[in-house]
């Protein structure tokens, strides 16, 4: 494993990358395993997928109407035509069809060989076995060729791909019944600390409730990853230790919150060390989130967020996501986010990048969003954090952020899918 002391030495605290680095140094990719397409929507591809077939597989009507040989077609031939045959989708096409007729044609009907064009059948007069085409129309009109949509040997599902109901189609269409996935990632999630009471639950005077726990199963429950509710752990560092010893062995990633900013009262690097692992606390310049450990208990990461609960959202959506997808194989992208002004100050003290729970209140002339801080917001507090549409970003090099200024900003539905 190779740990970052010497980085955090030469600076006082680390940039985010420094994380994500270390944490995709020890990833370790899992295994795949076969479900049934139906299943798949969430979940990401383990390899490639290629098309057995065209699609179209044969060439098509794209209306219900008639068809017309392709000789009268390119030779512009109006006036009345026979009809002397239909075929309904799913049906066979009679034989070899003549100049100077036409075929009845519903909607996904195979198309002769001998077929131009199709004509809805709003453009055509039709009376009794006759059809009486006025316009000259032209080749290849509302026919669906064979293989337009796919190829054969088309790539149908890249691999390490975040499998969405538009692929299940895709994969359905072209014959498959099943699809290989990455395996979903064993993650156990606790919460640390004796001040914490379960919902539910009576409360002493000093205890509070365990927010931290419901909100990453929540932010977790993602279909690629497998959940297992850690519970509780009180701020007993023999039993701590204990308890991850026993439960790291079925899972690949432990979540801890809490415990980590590294008082005598901080027990979650030492119970990991205690119980046979290591573990790195790293001081990230990030806020909120700065306190912050990552470390291994045989095969499990266990990632540490801090206790405060913007601190450990903001923990969990840059650093414990993108670790499950590392470990899914899904090559790390950059993170979204769009172009803002401010339209009020943002104060910012240099040297941590800044997460900032911020309101849009409109656009400017040009059509960038305007934003402007939640009041009131802070590492410990919720309520402005649930008031937030998103997330501005303050890099740590800035000072205060004047009206007028261009920020970066991250709304919770398109950016974190919150
Ligand atoms: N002397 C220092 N004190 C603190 C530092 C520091 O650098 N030096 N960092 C501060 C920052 S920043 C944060 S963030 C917190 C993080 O500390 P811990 O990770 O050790 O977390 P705790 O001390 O256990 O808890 C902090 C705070 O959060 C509440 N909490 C904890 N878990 C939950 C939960 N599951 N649900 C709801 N609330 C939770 C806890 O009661 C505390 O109020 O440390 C600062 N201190
Ligand atoms: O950085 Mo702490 O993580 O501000 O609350």
């Amino acid at each position: 494993m190779r740990w970052i002391e010497d980085q955090c030495a030469a600076q006082a605290s680390s940039p985010i990358s420094s994380a994500l680095d270390l944490m995709a140094d020890c990833a370790r990719i899992v295994e795949s395993e076969v479900i049934p397409i139906q299943a798949a929507s969430g979940r990401i591809s383990a390899a490639a997928v290629e098309s057995h077939m065209a699609l179209p597989r044969f060439s098509q009507s794209a209306m219900d109407g008639y068809g017309f040989h392709r000789a009268d077609v390119a030779a512009k031939v109006t006036g009345s035509f026979p009809i002397v045959g239909r075929v309904h989708a799913g049906g066979v096409p009679p034989g070899a069809m003549d100049r100077g007729t036409a075929i009845r044609l519903l909607t996904g009907a195979a198309v002769p060989p001998e077929v131009g064009a199709v004509v809805m059948e709003e453009r055509v007069q039709r009376s009794g076995e006759t059809v009486e085409l006025q316009h000259p129309v032209r080749l290849g009109d509302n026919v669906r060729c064979r293989g337009e949509d796919v190829g054969l040997h088309d790539v149908v599902l890249p691999p390490r791909k975040r499998i969405d109901p538009r692929h299940v189609a895709l994969l359905a269409a072209t014959g498959y019944r099943t699809v290989e996935v990455v395996r979903r990632i064993k993650v156990g999630l606790l919460s640390t600390g004796n001040e914490l009471t379960e919902a539910g639950q009576p409360l002493s005077a000093t205890s509070v409730f365990d927010s931290n726990r419901p909100m990453l199963m929540s932010l977790l429950s993602q279909p690629h990853v497998e959940l297992t509710d850690l519970d509780l752990i009180g701020d007993d560092l023999d039993s701590y230790a204990a308890y991850l010893h026993d439960r790291h062995q079925s899972l690949d990633v432990i979540v801890t919150t809490g415990g980590v900013s590294g008082s005598d009262a901080d027990y979650t690097v030492r119970a990991v060390e205690m119980a046979g692992g290591q573990s790195q606390r790293i001081a990230l310049a990030v806020k909120p989130g700065k306190p912050f450990a990552f470390g291994r208990l045989g095969a499990c990461s266990v990632v540490s967020l801090p206790g405060n609960p913007m601190a450990a959202l903001i923990g969990a959506l840059l650093f414990v996501r993108p670790l499950l997808l590392t470990m899914s194989g899904v090559p790390q992208a950059p993170r979204p986010g769009i172009a803002a002004q401010a339209s009020a100050p943002f104060v910012h003290r240099p040297r941590r990048t800044e997460f900032v729970p911020a309101i849009e209140v409109g656009s400017s002339t040009s059509g960038i969003p305007l934003i402007r801080p939640v009041s009131g917001a802070g590492s410990a507090r919720l309520m402005s954090l649930s008031l937030a549409d998103g997330l501005a970003v303050i890099p740590a090099g800035e000072t205060d952020i004047v009206p007028g200024a261009s920020l970066l900003f991250h709304r919770f539905g398109s950016d974190f899918s919150l």
